[in-house]
């Protein structure tokens, strides 16, 4: 029998709009019993400070250089993820001692795949001092030296979820819409196949911001009263990303925001909204087969226009919220934080050559002890 592990995701993704805190208990393989989860926004003054991190980590060439301010916003950034853990014990009634581990992902502020780079930042030693937990962090690392991307990760976690439709004998494709997307296929047969799939929200979110002060599109009610401009459209959708699948992985700062005097407020955001679905579209013609089923996890499946327009182009397949196919839209990466800490102590792999192209399955994570 394996031993079946308590542990705690925590995930702070590239829409940089809080941290996502999950629980599961599992033994990193087939056995998942998924528990509560907690969202813990940022409040403006900090995302204007990882906005910053982004900045002072681009002239970066070593994963490990941190400029003062950049340690400085590290450490506030662990901190915080310190009071995140904290709270989310005491909200569910939860004791330390009754968790094995915590899965730190920290906070993505460089990523050029090409160059062999990728740089998180978060003190997983930091965090494991704080909170008295054992803490496995810097996940994607080892999956760089090893050729790999560094990243998607999230489908080891998907696969397994997928058992239910392996089960059925359906492919399912799980499309997880953060600030950008990403796809797993998982045939009947198990075979994965897994690769960013393009912008997600970050475009729109960057443009809502600039045009209103908000920080996203709620429900997708703005773009729901404009209409698609599509030469600005096609200024994404011709991107050389789409016609191959050779880059597997994308940094935030892929794709150029729209300029502020290119479109109106409803326009801009029902054209941005219709790139993310064009593009997972799109990208979805590299799966090895078009899947019966889309699983829709994220933030983007909360806004309605863009899922509108993805149930409109992904013809022939079902698209479902993660909810309506039994999962947690909200929790599945910080899930997969905790899944994927679980396999890094039990030595498992943690990517695949289907996932990040590494050319033999790895594992990955440092891990610190209190
Ligand atoms: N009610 C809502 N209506 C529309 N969009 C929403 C809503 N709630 C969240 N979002 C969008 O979802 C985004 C957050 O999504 P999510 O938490 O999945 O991203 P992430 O984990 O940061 O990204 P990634 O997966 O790229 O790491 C927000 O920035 C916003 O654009
Ligand atoms: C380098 C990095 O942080 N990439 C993120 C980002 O956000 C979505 C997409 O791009 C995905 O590749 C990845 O995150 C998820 C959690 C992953 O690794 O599966």
């Amino acid at each position: 029998m394996d031993v079946v592990r308590t542990a705690i995701g925590l995930m702070s993704g590239t829409s940089m709009d809080g941290i996502d805190v999950a629980l599961i208990r599992t033994d990193g393989r087939g056995f998942i019993e998924r528990g509560p989860f907690l969202g813990v926004p940022y409040d403006a003054e900090f995302r204007g400070r990882l906005k910053r991190a982004l900045e002072l980590a681009r002239p970066l060439r070593d994963r490990n250089e941190r400029p003062a301010e950049l340690r400085e916003i590290e450490l506030e950034l662990t901190l915080r993820h310190a009071t995140a853990v904290m709270a989310f014990l005491e909200s569910f009634g939860l004791a330390a001692s009754a968790v094995d581990v915590l899965g730190f992902h920290g906070q993505t502020v460089l990523h050029r795949p090409d160059e062999g780079l990728t740089i998180q930042i978060g003190d997983g030693r930091e965090l494991a001092r704080r909170t008295g937990l054992s803490v496995v962090y810097d996940m994607r690392a080892n999956d760089m030296v090893n050729g790999g991307e560094g990243a998607p990760l999230v489908p080891a976690y998907h696969a397994a979820l997928a058992a239910k439709f392996q089960q059925a004998g359906e492919a399912v494709c799980f499309v997880n819409i953060g600030g950008i997307s990403n796809l797993t296929y998982i045939g009947a047969d198990g075979r994965i196949a897994a690769f960013d799939s393009g912008p997600g929200n970050t475009l729109i979110d960057q443009w809502v911001e600039m045009q209103t002060g908000r920080t996203y599109d709620p429900g997708g009610e703005i773009g729901g009263r404009g209409k698609v401009v599509h030469s600005l459209a096609e200024r994404y959708l011709d991107s050389p990303f789409f016609r191959g699948n050779i880059r597997r992985s994308l940094d935030r700062g892929d794709f150029a925001p729209l300029r502020p005097d290119e479109a109106s407020l409803e326009d801009g955001a029902r054209t941005l909204a219709h790139v993310a679905a064009a593009s997972i579209v799109k990208s979805a013609g590299f799966l090895p087969e078009r899947p019966s089923t889309y699983v829709v996890c994220g933030g983007g499946r909360l806004n309605g226009t863009l899922m509108a327009e993805l149930s409109a182009m992904a013809e022939g397949s079902r698209v479902l919220s993660a909810e309506a196919a039994g999962f947690d839209g909200d929790a599945m990466e910080a899930e997969a934080w905790a899944y994927l800490a679980v396999r890094s102590l039990e030595g498992l792999p943690l990517t695949f050559p289907g996932t990040t192209g590494v050319a033999a399955p790895v594992s990955g994570g440092v891990l610190a002890t209190p």
